[in-house]
């Protein structure tokens, strides 16, 4: 697969003025983002913020609000969710392929590059498992293989570890790493793990009031050691930013319920 940066010039998704509402609600509020072809951009916020609204309109899923502003996004997006959303009656090898023809553009075998998926991610062999009989870091992974079998310019990633145990999380954190410096799409993840967006992405976003607050880019090579304390910095910095103290206790600012660790709304 030719690296997708490469394929184009202008910004892979470029949002102006996006304002979106449910009811009287307006949960975003006017925002402006360009995402270039193969950056790696985490969404953080609090819960409630919008940033599964925005993730959403970016994926074209959201017929249930109301806005306006511009979008535009490339042709190929996906999108992977906390729950890998697999069917449970069809086999692992025909969830990868759903929706996909027999052969691409190219005449390439459409089996053949789902079972070439299945093995990036780690689930060469489990091809005609049933979807109940993977565990649910490996269901990850059979919808990050469905993901990458549509070769995506954009993967949209709505908080896809936030169900798995730490040490899984860690290892998903490496899989997706690899895929995305082996494939560059862009790639947009919504996190509530400040951890994971540090150690991630080239860019973390907050979102806070509708709008993009934050905008911090993370100038550090990949793989990054969790321990490196140029990464505790920027840590700190998007704890900061989230009204959370390095120590995981609230400052005084913060929301109720709002905190900067994984998972806790
Ligand atoms: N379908 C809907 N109908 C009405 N309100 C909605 C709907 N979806 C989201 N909202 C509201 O929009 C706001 C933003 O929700 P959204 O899910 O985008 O936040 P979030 O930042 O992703 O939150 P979390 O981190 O908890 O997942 C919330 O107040 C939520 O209640």
């Amino acid at each position: 697969m030719a690296p997708i940066a490469q394929q184009l010039t202008q910004p892979a998704v470029r949002l102006t003025g996006l304002t979106r509402s449910f009811g009287p609600r307006t949960v975003l509020d006017g925002v402006d983002l360009d995402i270039p072809p193969g950056q790696f951009v985490a969404l953080l916020g609090h819960s409630g913020s919008g940033k599964s609204t925005l993730l959403r309109a970016i994926a074209g899923l959201d017929h249930d609000t109301a806005g306006s502003g511009e979008l535009s996004t490339p042709e190929r997006v996906s999108v992977v969710f906390q729950d890998s959303r697999l069917l449970p009656w069809r086999r692992v090898l025909d969830n990868v392929l759903l929706g996909v023809g027999k052969r691409d553009a190219d005449g390439r075998d459409a089996a053949e590059r789902g079972r070439a998926a299945l093995a990036e991610v780690g689930l060469a062999g489990r091809e005609t498992a049933w979807p109940g009989q993977l565990s649910g870091g490996e269901q990850q992974r059979a919808a990050l293989a469905r993901s990458l079998v549509r070769e995506p310019e954009l993967l949209l990633a709505d908080e896809p570890f936030g169900a798995l145990d730490a040490l899984t999380r860690i290892r998903m954190h490496t899989l997706l790493r690899e895929l995305w410096q082996r494939h560059h799409p862009s790639v947009l993840l919504v996190t509530h793990d400040v951890d994971e967006a540090a150690a991630l992405a080239d860019r973390v976003l907050v979102l806070e009031h509708g709008r993009i607050a934050v905008d911090l880019t993370i100038d550090l090579p990949h793989p990054r050691s969790y321990r490196d304390p140029q990464l505790g910095e920027y840590r700190e910095r998007l704890l900061a930013a989230l009204g959370v103290r390095p120590d995981g206790e609230p400052t005084a600012a913060v929301p109720a319920g709002a905190t900067g660790h994984r998972g806790e709304d």
